[in-house]
């Protein structure tokens, strides 16, 4: 590490003794400062490469400020603490830090903090800079020629979903000529967008057509980039396009982008999203340095918008996906782990992947493959926990001929048979503690030894890892290495467990309903509602897998045109027993229906009817309430 470094400690010993470590060590250090303006002044002066800084200083100001403070600045920094409590921790955390150090601690702790920050730091910041290089290419590849503007949009929403997480994106260009709102997309899936017009406000907030295509956005009150949470009201005040915007789709934070560009047209980019908070400053901050990228790309539609919109617009639908390698699902947990998904992709950097058994991890881990540079280089997969311990080494690093007993020949392990692509360890929780160590060493110089080799060979190997333990508790517990655990947790990923993705299952059943009876070359049966009931109050510990094994041996059973019911282990449903029943499939389909049909005032076909709303033919929807019984006046 170049620099100096710089502790911000009002504990005069304290500051002393980490000082003394770290020159110890060989690092350069800068006089200690006691409270946060002394820090500020330091920082100016010295240009710190690294700071350690007390959460609790005396004078004005806390650690936390001066944390975020250096999260702004872009400074790498970890926190020094006590005892410190849950609130206290939460707003720590917030600022990013690179490490803790707890008090009272050893030099060992101190070096290994240290060492640790310093790799996560160098790869944070690699990351985001290669990522953003790949987010640059993919803008300048956006087809502009030949494009509509929706296509265009629908484009660059997708390019920045993964950097920033929207339900809602829309750019504006407020013209004299423009009649009625610019279209914006709310997000239906990974890359699914359906657009948002003047006739879908109208029908879902219930307001007549023509005074929707009255409400306009008042740009001369969108100056500066910002985002907003709790504070929406300000701006909604001000903006009756994103109070019912804000009303009809629950949003609960939003960000404003108004590009900088002097002598041209004026581009207001924003987004909305159903979460508090979803927005940052690093979010407009990115926009600010892609926004030449952006600009160029709209110079070519801002000019098209008038005859576009004149000849009717594009019809309202959902835009198609690009399919994401058969990962189904469109529940919003599974939308944010996707979206960390192919943000990490490109990067080199080792990923964490967080789930139960059967939840896709190797899936996840075959994209991560497919969508990087290493895609024609080898993806070899390792189970730790199925394979004895005492060959596991053997298995990952390979051994020489006669190197222990029953070594009959030489070995490749897999390590050397992935150079050059990427490695999957999974269930890495129960890696031996002491093959940890040699893992480690290949994460920190590329290079392994086979067993009764005196020879290192370099190797370039992604590493992708995945564990259903909580390895904090591991560690915890003495049986998983804390600097291996940071090395690898440089980016994790939760994949949730299926039953926690409700509206993933009957996606995911219908996905598995057609492969296997393309599999079988059987007819696909359809599928009684009561059986989609029994799916959707299953608790399945198996998650995706055993739903899986339950289509497919249904389907080898059924003699019938429809699957009556499915073959679940025995009925002691977990929501009978742990929470409140859940509706049927039936109910919640009837009450869906009801819902739109009262924001349709009762109307059922036409341009402002609710079977338009729901993209199904108004002869489908009218069987549907017969079938449910929605009978009467709805309004
Ligand atoms: N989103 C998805 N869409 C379609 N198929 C899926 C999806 N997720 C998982 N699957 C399928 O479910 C099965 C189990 O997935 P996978 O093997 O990736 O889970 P896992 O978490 O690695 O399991 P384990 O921890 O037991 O190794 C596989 O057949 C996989 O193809």
């Amino acid at each position: 590490m170049q620099g100096k470094i710089l502790i911000v400690e009002d504990q005069f010993i304290e500051a002393l003794n980490l000082k003394v470590i770290l020159e110890n060590a060989g690092f350069p250090v800068c006089e200690p400062v006691q409270s946060v303006p002394e820090a500020l002044q330091a920082i100016k002066k010295h240009h710190p490469r690294f700071v350690i800084v007390d959460i609790f200083l005396k004078g004005p100001g806390t650690g936390v400020d001066l944390g975020r403070n250096l999260m702004e600045n872009h400074i790498p920094f970890i926190y020094l603490s006590a005892n410190t409590n849950a609130d206290v921790l939460e707003a720590a955390k917030k600022t990013h830090p690179y490490g803790f150090l707890v008090k009272p601690f050893r030099e060992k702790d101190v070096l290994v903090a240290l060492n640790i920050a310093q790799y996560l730091h160098e790869n944070s910041f690699e990351s985001q800079l290669f990522r953003e290089k790949i987010l640059s290419n993919e803008l300048e590849s956006i087809r502009k020629e030949g494009e509509t503007i929706s296509q265009i949009l629908t484009a660059i929403a997708a390019v920045l979903q993964s950097h920033i997480p929207f339900d809602y994106f829309s750019i504006d260009w407020p013209s004299n000529e423009q009649s009625s709102i610019r279209k914006g997309l709310l997000r239906v899936g990974f890359r699914e967008y359906q657009e948002i017009g003047p006739q879908e406000l109208s029908n879902i907030s219930r307001q007549a057509l023509p005074v929707v295509d009255t409400i306009k956005l008042q740009p001369q009150r969108l100056k500066n980039a910002e985002v907003f949470s709790g504070d929406m009201e300000t701006l909604l005040a001000n903006q009756p396009l994103f109070r019912v915007l804000a009303d009809s789709f629950s949003f609960r934070s939003c960000l404003v982008y108004p590009f900088n560009a002097t002598n041209s047209q004026l581009l207001i980019l924003y987004c909305f999203s159903r979460k508090e908070n979803a927005f940052q400053k690093e979010h407009t901050d990115l926009l600010g340095r892609i926004e030449q990228k952006l600009h160029k790309i709209l110079k070519t539609i801002t000019g098209e918008v008038t005859k576009v919109q004149r000849s009717g617009g594009i019809a309202s639908r959902p835009i198609p996906a690009e399919n994401p390698d058969l990962i189904i699902g469109r529940s919003d947990a599974l939308m944010k782990a996707l979206d960390k998904l192919s943000l990490v992709a490109p990067c080199d950097a080792s990923v964490l992947l967080y789930g139960e058994s059967g939840t896709g991890k190797e899936k996840f881990a075959n994209y991560l493959h497919q969508h990087s540079a290493r895609s024609r280089q080898p993806f070899v997969k390792i189970n730790c926990a199925a394979i004895p311990a005492n060959l596991v080494e053997s298995e990952l690093f390979g051994h020489e001929k006669g190197a222990f007993t029953g070594a009959l020949a030489r070995r490749i392990g897999k390590f050397e048979q992935a150079d050059g692509g990427t490695i999957f360890l999974d269930e890495i929780g129960d890696m031996p503690l002491e093959l940890q160590v040699k893992l480690l060493r290949v994460l920190q110089e590329n290079e392994i030894e086979r067993i009764g080799s005196l020879h290192t060979i370099k190797v370039n190997v992604r590493i992708v890892a995945a564990t259903n333990k909580d390895l904090e508790k591991e560690i915890a517990a003495a049986r998983f290495r804390l600097d291996l655990y940071y090395r690898l947790n440089v980016f994790p990923i939760d994949l949730p467990p299926l039953r926690h993705r409700q509206e993933d299952i009957v996606l995911l059943a219908r996905f598995f309903l057609q492969q296997t009876c393309a599999k079988q070359n059987k007819a696909i049966p359809s599928i009684h509602a009561a059986a989609f009931d029994e799916l959707l109050r299953y608790h399945w510990p198996g998650n995706i897998r055993e739903l899986q094994h339950v289509i497919e041996r249904s389907v080898i059973l059924c003699r019938d045109a429809e699957i009556q019911s499915f073959l679940l282990p025995s009925s002691d449903s977990y929501y009978d027993n742990q929470q409140p029943p859940l509706k049927t499939w039936e109910e919640q389909e009837r009450d869906y229906i009801i819902s739109v049909l009262k924001r349709c005032s009762g109307r059922i076909s036409g341009e402002r009817g609710a079977a338009k709303v729901m993209g199904i033919p108004a002869t489908t929807l009218e069987y549907k309430m017969k079938k449910l019984g929605i009978k009467g006046k709805i309004s």
